[in-house]
């Protein structure tokens, strides 16, 4: 029987850039990503994913636009990772490196899409023009997409 573990994802942006995390350490490590986790027993969704922002490069985010919805499945694990994916460029801070991330900021023409998951070229289209979506993605490894599919929905908003 599967199960589900909720996961957070946050990506700040700011006139025309985006600021991403080259995870040092544990599940994504050496890929760029946005800045998220486990959501705790006791915390909601949101609480989570600000929090997992603030530890992970420095910055306080005062507010949360909600922007994806994805199950991620991996062949060989019953385990379901359900990620919420967020958007802000309402926050306040100084961006800073963690045990865990080395932030970086991006021009939203330049992503490096080839260091960061292969599921992340397919969705970001969605995000960059401010549409919400949801989807599911079957992974065989860490590299091969055997599955997928994405939808534009709407999200109640944050
Ligand atoms: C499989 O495809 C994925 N694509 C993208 N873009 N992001 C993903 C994918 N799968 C998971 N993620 C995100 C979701 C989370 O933001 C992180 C994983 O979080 P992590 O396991 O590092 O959670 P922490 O609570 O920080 O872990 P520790 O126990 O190490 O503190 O990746």
């Amino acid at each position: 029987m599967s199960k589900k573990k909720i996961l957070t994802l946050v990506f700040v942006r700011e006139a025309g850039k985006i600021l991403l995390g080259f995870k040092k350490r544990g599940f994504g490590a050496g890929l760029w990503n946005g800045f998220g986790g486990k959501v705790e027993e006791g915390e909601t969704i949101l609480q989570g994913a600000k929090r997992e922002l603030l530890e992970e490069c420095g910055l306080k985010a005062h507010s949360l636009k909600s922007v994806g919805l994805i199950n991620f499945e991996f062949e060989s694990d019953p385990t379901i990772l359900e990620v919420h994916i967020f958007q802000t460029s309402d926050f306040s801070g100084l961006v800073a490196e963690s045990e865990e991330m080395r932030p970086r900021w991006y021009s939203e023409e330049s992503i490096p899409f080839s260091q960061m998951w292969p599921d992340d070229r397919l969705w970001f289209p969605y995000m960059l023009k401010d549409r919400q979506f949801e989807g599911y993605f079957l992974f065989k490894g860490m590299d091969i997409i055997l599955n997928h599919w994405l939808k534009e929905v709407n999200l109640l908003n944050s």
